[in-house]
């Protein structure tokens, strides 16, 4: 089990994480997120040992990581850490790149564990390529199988999709994290995007101003986040006053709704003037105003038209549970 207890940390004068704790399971997955530059990078260079903290401590089972003041070089062999930096050798091929620390004293093994990684990066075509001829993606790829060759018990990725287009993404987001399960592989995510999060993370930390403030399974953050900060990582959220819902409400307190937890109708309901659609595929999204004043955003099946007015509704259910927080 991965512990971390009360770690600080300061560059200089600057504190970027304070009294920051929580414990990873064996083969859990748990993703950090939170605005750029909260500090997210920071705390995986901390885990791995390249940067020393302040205070606080960090344990792999009875194993104790330490920075660099004691422990020179960085990286225990139970650990893998995946750089926004890739760290790989441009000159020689893909299979090579990720066949290197393996042992080749056991040459079937050898070839077995590189063909089932190149399998799972989908670059079985690329083995014999140098690396230097592939593209960002593709070096991506090949640096999370270099990783993953020598069977870490704990990894630590860095936004580890970035490079890699939406086609592949979803396919190898699919491939890498059963391949973590399956394998019982702990790993922590660094990440902006929450499609990396939300369908595989166990759980998410969300970080701010130097702290934790929110860490809990993907489906209790996003159905009752704490404030609109944790909701907007999410996407885009609306802050809706209750009194603007319920004109009979007494309570003065606004609730958080996501875009697609709002339908519009004909009328009774919210009034809203449309100002823009905007066309996402699978629906558009719209921009309208409250009160002409307020800024708020829905999902529609059709695109409206300018000034067109429309009555958005939400679900009691929605209310009662965004009430709740
Ligand atoms: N070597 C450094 N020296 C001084 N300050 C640094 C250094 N590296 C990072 N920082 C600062 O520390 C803060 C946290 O940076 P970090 O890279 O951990 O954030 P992040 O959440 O990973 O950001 P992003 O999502 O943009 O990658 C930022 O304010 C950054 O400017």
């Amino acid at each position: 089990m991965l512990k971390v207890n009360a770690l600080s940390f300061s560059y200089k004068d600057e504190t970027i994480l304070k009294n920051i704790s929580f414990h990873a399971d064996k083969g859990a997955h748990i993703s950090i997120i939170g605005e750029s530059g909260c500090g997210k990078s920071t705390l995986l260079k901390l885990l791995y040992g390249i940067l020393q903290p302040n205070e606080g401590t960090i344990f792999w089972g009875d194993n104790q990581i330490l920075g660099p003041d004691y422990n020179l070089v960085p990286g225990e062999k139970y650990m893998k850490y995946l750089s926004q930096d890739f760290d790989l050798m441009p000159f020689i091929s893909v299979e090579e790149n990720i066949s290197q620390f393996l042992s080749v004293f056991y040459p079937e093994e050898l070839k077995k564990r590189t063909l089932e990684l190149l399998n799972m990066i989908e670059m079985l075509p690329f083995a014999k390529t140098k690396v230097k001829y592939l593209s960002g993606g593709q070096q991506q790829r090949v640096a999370l199988a270099r990783v993953l060759a020598q069977k870490p018990e704990i990894l630590l990725l860095d936004e580890p999709f970035s490079h890699i287009d939406n086609s592949r993404k979803n396919n190898l987001r699919r491939n890498l994290f059963s391949y973590l399960k399956t394998e019982e592989i702990t790993c922590i995510v660094a990440s902006h995007d929450t499609n990396d999060i939300l369908s595989f993370a166990d759980e998410i930390i969300v970080l701010k101003d130097q702290h934790i403030i929110a860490h809990d399974t993907p489906e209790n953050l996003y159905n009752f986040p704490k404030n609109k900060y944790v909701a907007s990582l999410f996407g885009d959220v609306n802050v809706i006053p209750i009194a603007a819902l319920k004109p009979y409400a007494t309570i003065e307190k606004s609730i958080l709704v996501y875009p697609s937890e709002l339908s519009a109708s004909d009328k009774n309901g919210l009034k809203i003037k449309v100002t823009k659609s905007f066309f996402k595929g699978s629906h558009y999204l719209i921009e309208g105003l409250l009160n002409d004043s307020e800024i708020i955003l829905f999902n529609s099946s059709r695109a409206l038209k300018f000034n067109e007015v429309v009555y958005l509704n939400i679900a009691l259910e929605t209310i009662n549970k965004r009430l709740k927080e």
